[in-house]
C-alpha cells in the first residue's frame, strides 16, 4: 500500500516568483519524510505538485519510478490532509470517511463497515453518526485522517495537519501517525514547520528555503551537522561564532577548539544549544534569559561571541552573572560563512 516517491528537478514558476527550483528528492516507500523551511519556501507546493493539484513548470514526479506528468489526481494514490480539516458538512462523520469507497463504486453498506474501521483506526468509532459541525478541531482532524486513509493511499500528504491543535492533541495526534504508520505501512510526507515533530514522526527530514531543497537526511545529521548556516536556523539552531579554522582547529573568540574534519579558512562554528554546558574553561557573561517551556536558555557573551545554552529548570545564572562553558567536540561543527546570516550582526544575535 506504499509507494516510493521520486522528484526529479521539480520545479514551479508563477510569473516572476519561483516557488519550488528543481527539486530532486527520493522518499522510499513506506518511510516519512518531513518537510521544514520557513513561511513561502515552497513546502505546500511541494505537496500539491506531489498529489496532481498543480502542474510542474519543470521536471516529474515519480511513484514506484512511473512518471506521473498527465495521471490526474484521484488516480495517483496519494490522499491529502490539510491544516483545517475540509469534511463534507451535510454528510455524517461514517459517510465523511465512506465517501471514497461510494465513489469507488461500493455499496453504502460495505463503505461504512470499512469506514467503520478506519473510524476505529482514529479512535473515533463511537462518533461515527454524528454530524460534522459537532466535532471539536482535534475530533475533525481524526476524521480528515480516517477519511485520507479509507481511500487506501499509496501516499499520505500530511500539511500542517497538526499546526491548529493545541500541545495535548497534537501529541495524541502523534502517537495516532505512529500507530497509522505501523499498521498501514503508507509512505508519508509531512509539511511542517516545528524541527521537534520533524524529530520525532519523520525518518528524514527535508530542508526547504526559497524553494531550493537545501539538506535532507536523518533528523539527527540535519539538526548536528546543516549543511550550511540556513540549515541550522531552519532547525532552530541559535549559535553561530564567526573565526577561522586552521589544520583542524576552529580559533575565535571562543579559543582554539578541535574540529575535526573541517576545512582550512573562515567558517562559523555553529552549535546546538542543547548541546553546550555550564562548567568548565570557556568564560562568558549572561546578557539574557528567556524561559523555554520548563527549562531556560541563557545568553552568554564570550568577547564579541553569543552563545545560547539550555539549562534544565531550578535555579540557575541570571543576567550579568560569570558563567563558564563547555563545548563538547561532538557539539562542534563548522559551515563556511556563505551569504550574511541576516539575524546574526558581529557573532550577536541582532537585536
Ligand atoms: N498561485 C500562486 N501565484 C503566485 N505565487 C504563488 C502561488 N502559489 C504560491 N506562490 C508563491 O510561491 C512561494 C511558495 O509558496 P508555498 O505556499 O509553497 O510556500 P509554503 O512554504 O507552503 O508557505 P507556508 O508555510 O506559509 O504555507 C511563495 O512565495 C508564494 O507566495
Amino acid at each position: 500500500m506504499s509507494a516510493a516517491v521520486e522528484l526529479v528537478e521539480l520545479g514551479r514558476v508563477h510569473g516572476d516568483v519561483v516557488a519550488l527550483a528543481g527539486v530532486d528528492l527520493t522518499v522510499p516507500a513506506g518511510s516519512c519524510v518531513a518537510v521544514l523551511g520557513p513561511s513561502g519556501s515552497g513546502k505546500s507546493t511541494l505537496l500539491r505538485l506531489l498529489a496532481g493539484l498543480d502542474v510542474p513548470s519543470t521536471g516529474v514526479v515519480r511513484l514506484d519510478g512511473v512518471d506521473q506528468s498527465g495521471v490526474a489526481a484521484e488516480r495517483r494514490g496519494a490522499a491529502l490532509v490539510s491544516q483545517r480539516p475540509l469534511l463534507f458538512p451535510h454528510l455524517s462523520v461514517l459517510d465523511n470517511v465512506a465517501f471514497a469507497a461510494r465513489v469507488g463504486g461500493a455499496s453504502r453498506r460495505a463503505a461504512r463497515a470499512g469506514a467503520g474501521e478506519y473510524l476505529d483506526l482514529v479512535q473515533l468509532g463511537g462518533l461515527g453518526r454524528r454530524r460534522t459541525g459537532q466535532l471539536s478541531g482535534g475530533q475533525a482532524q481524526r476524521v480528515a485522517l480516517a477519511r485520507a486513509l479509507a481511500a487506501r493511499p499509496r501516499v499520505l500528504l500530511l500539511d500542517e495537519p497538526f499546526s491548529a491543535l493545541d500541545s495535548v492533541l497534537r501529541a495524541d495526534m502523534h502517537a495516532l501517525l505512529a500507530t497509522v504508520r505501523a499498521e498501514l505501512a503508507p509512505t508519508v510526507v509531512l509539511v511542517t514547520h516545528d524541527q521537534d515533530e520533524a524529530a520525532l514522526l519523520a525518518d528524514t527530514v527535508a530542508v526547504l528555503t526559497d524553494g531550493h531543497l537545501l539538506q535532507h537526511g536523518p533528523p539527527a545529521q540535519v539538526y548536528t551537522r546543516p549543511a550550511s548556516m540556513a540549515v541550522h536556523r531552519v532547525m532552530g539552531g541559535r549559535t553561530a561564532v564567526p573565526g577561522t579554522v586552521r589544520t583542524g582547529v576552529h580559533h575565535s573568540d571562543l579559543g582554539a577548539l578541535a574540529v575535526a574534519g573541517a576545512p582550512d579558512g573562515a567558517g562559523l562554528l555553529v552549535l546546538r544549544h542543547e548541546s553546550v554546558q555550564l562548567g568548565g574553561d570557556v568564560a562568558g557573561t549572561v546578557a539574557a534569559v528567556t524561559p523555554r517551556g520548563p527549562r531556560r536558555l541563557l545568553e552568554v557573551h564570550v568577547g564579541t561571541a553569543a552563545v545560547f545554552v539550555e539549562v534544565p529548570p531550578g535555579p540557575g545564572p541570571s543576567v550579568g552573572d560569570e558563567v563558564a562553558l563547555t563545548v563538547p567536540v561532538e557539539a562542534r561543527w563548522v559551515v563556511p560563512p556563505g551569504s550574511p546570516d541576516p539575524d546574526v550582526v558581529d557573532g550577536r544575535p541582532r537585536a
